[in-house]
């Protein structure tokens, strides 16, 4: 790194170097590394995505996408020269200039990141290196602070235990994608982070992320061509920095929504509308509009894992992060707060039938990964009532999470609500917000909706006879 460039760590840089296509393998073909392989394939990389689950490499050969992702599969088949898929390293990585790891890092137990499977890919890596050869290790699994520095040390000795004398560099690439975005953020992200202590390795990062950087790629027709979006800046820092932006943006926005969400309950109670302060308050840019959508509370496969291995890391030096702990806390919160108003309304549970819209844990997915949604289905069941289920993508996924007598699954909305005593609105899907509901009353047992999501029109709902029930409205 340049003398003097941590100082400017912050500053948008430009690239101007010529572009080079690099043979670039990513382990791991789940969310982030399969929306990574392709558009590294789509940019002009040759790309090999490794998975070991045999189901879904046997899919992504046919071109079948294994997750429910917008854009996904047709940007599988636009891709497909420069993209191979396979369950294993192959024998040798001579050839190859850039690794992106991109495998899972769970929550274990006690809140820490599970490194297991980030720990076996070092190791597969490593006993493949040869004598002589440069390789660069890109981290893109959100990993706890200081593992860049841990890996690349490991790297080092295992390669030094077996008397191979090679030039392998890491660099910390946090992921920002949003699931059900995952493809449109990877072509236009807001910001790229390089973190690293090696000047050339971060400058072949720099070169793979240069059509990005510049938007120099032509995106296929299908994909939405009225984008205002600028070019991404580029973040070049060290290993530490880089890993911790990505915890500490997460943990933002899971608190940005739990503050909205407590504001969501005091407008519960004093009878204010958390629609419109949300809009009043997102107004002032230094606010910002996003992430200002009160409901349920957040789930997913990151904020939820993200904000209890921050925690974790911070008990390693016995500090206190008392505002991610109310994060959490309001988030749970939210989960009591929903039973408490079918509770409210249906007075007792037990005997009754509920129907629950939406199981992923948001619109656009299929993940049901701490899914707020999953959670209050197991809840009614453990307090005695009935739930029928419905979601448009999920079901598959939530059918072995909730497998009991008392689930039902159902293939459309209206099988859902037959005859239930209320109906949750869980997830926020479009589908949800068109249904007939006319229709919907007609067949419900009692005509009672609590929208978790604050997504329907409460005005219309109660002229048309349903005691309608949102978060902070
Ligand atoms: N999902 C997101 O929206 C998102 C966004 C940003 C960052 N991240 C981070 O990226 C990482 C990956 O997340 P994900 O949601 O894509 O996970 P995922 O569970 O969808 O995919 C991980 C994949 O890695 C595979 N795998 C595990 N061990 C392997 C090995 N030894 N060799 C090859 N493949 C192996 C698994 O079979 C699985 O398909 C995590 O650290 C996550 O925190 C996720
Ligand atoms: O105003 C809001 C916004 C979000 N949510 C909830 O928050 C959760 C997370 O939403 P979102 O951030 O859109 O989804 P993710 O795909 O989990 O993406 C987050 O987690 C990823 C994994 O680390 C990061 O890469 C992304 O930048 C970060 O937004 C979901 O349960 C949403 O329902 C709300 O309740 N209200």
């Amino acid at each position: 790194m340049m003398l003097g460039e941590k100082v400017e760590n912050f500053v948008v840089k430009r690239e101007d170097d010529q572009f080079k296509r690099l043979n670039v393998i990513v382990i791991g073909a789940g969310y982030v590394g399969l929306c990574t392989g392709i558009v590294m394939a789509h940019i002009g990389h040759s790309v090999l995505c490794i998975d070991i689950n045999t189901d879904k490499i046997a899919l992504l050969e046919q071109g079948m996408a294994p997750i429910y992702e917008i854009n996904l599969e047709a940007m599988l088949a636009g891709c497909r020269n420069n993209l191979s898929f396979t369950t294993e390293l192959p024998k040798r990585l001579g050839d190859t200039d850039i690794v992106i790891i991109a495998v899972g890092t769970p929550s274990k137990e006690n809140g820490d990141a599970d490194m297991q499977y980030v720990d076996q890919v070092i190791i597969d890596i490593t006993s493949k290196i040869e004598e002589a050869q440069d390789l660069i290790i890109v981290m893109k699994s959100t990993v706890p602070i200081g593992s860049n520095q841990e890996m690349f040390r490991r790297v080092n000795n295992l390669l030094s235990d077996r008397g191979v004398q090679a030039n392998v560099n890491f660099v910390s690439n946090p992921e920002f994608l949003r699931e059900g975005k995952a493809i449109y953020d990877s072509f236009y992200p807001d910001r790229i982070v390089v973190g690293g202590n090696n000047d050339s390795a971060i400058g072949a990062v720099k070169n793979m992320y240069y059509p990005l950087l510049n938007k120099t790629f032509i995106m296929p027709q299908y994909m939405d061509q009225n984008f205002e979006s600028s070019l991404p800046s580029l973040v070049v820092t060290d290993f530490l920095t880089a890993e911790m932006i990505k915890y500490a943006s997460n943990a933002f926005l899971a608190t940005k929504v739990s503050f909205i969400n407590e504001i969501a309950g005091l407008c519960d109670k004093v009878g204010a509308d958390i629609l419109d302060v949300s809009i009043g308050m997102g107004l002032d840019n230094r606010i910002g509009k996003g992430f200002l959508h009160a409901g349920l509370g957040w789930g997913g496969s990151c904020f939820p894992k993200d904000t209890l291995a921050l925690q974790s890391i911070a008990r390693e030096y016995d500090y206190e992060m008392p505002i991610i702990e109310a994060a959490r806390t309001i988030n749970t919160r939210q989960i009591i707060f929903v039973l408490r108003k079918i509770q409210g309304l249906l007075k007792v549970i037990r005997g009754k039938k509920i129907a629950v819209l939406g199981l992923s844990y948001k619109p656009g997915t299929d993940d049901i990964r701490d899914s707020v949604s999953v959670e209050i289905v197991k809840r009614i069941v453990r307090l005695g009532g009935s739930v029928s289920v419905y979601d448009p993508v999920a079901l598959d996924n939530a059918r072995k999470e909730l497998a009991s007598d008392s689930v039902n699954f159902c293939s459309s909305i209206i099988c859902a609500i037959e005859s239930a005593d209320a109906v949750l609105i869980a997830t926020e899907w479009q589908e949800f917000l068109e249904v007939d509901w006319r229709e919907v009353k007609l067949k419900m047992r009692s005509p009672i909706i609590i929208d978790g999501r604050n997504l329907l029109h409460k005005k219309i709902l109660s002229e048309m006879g349903f005691t309608y029930v949102g978060v902070g409205r």
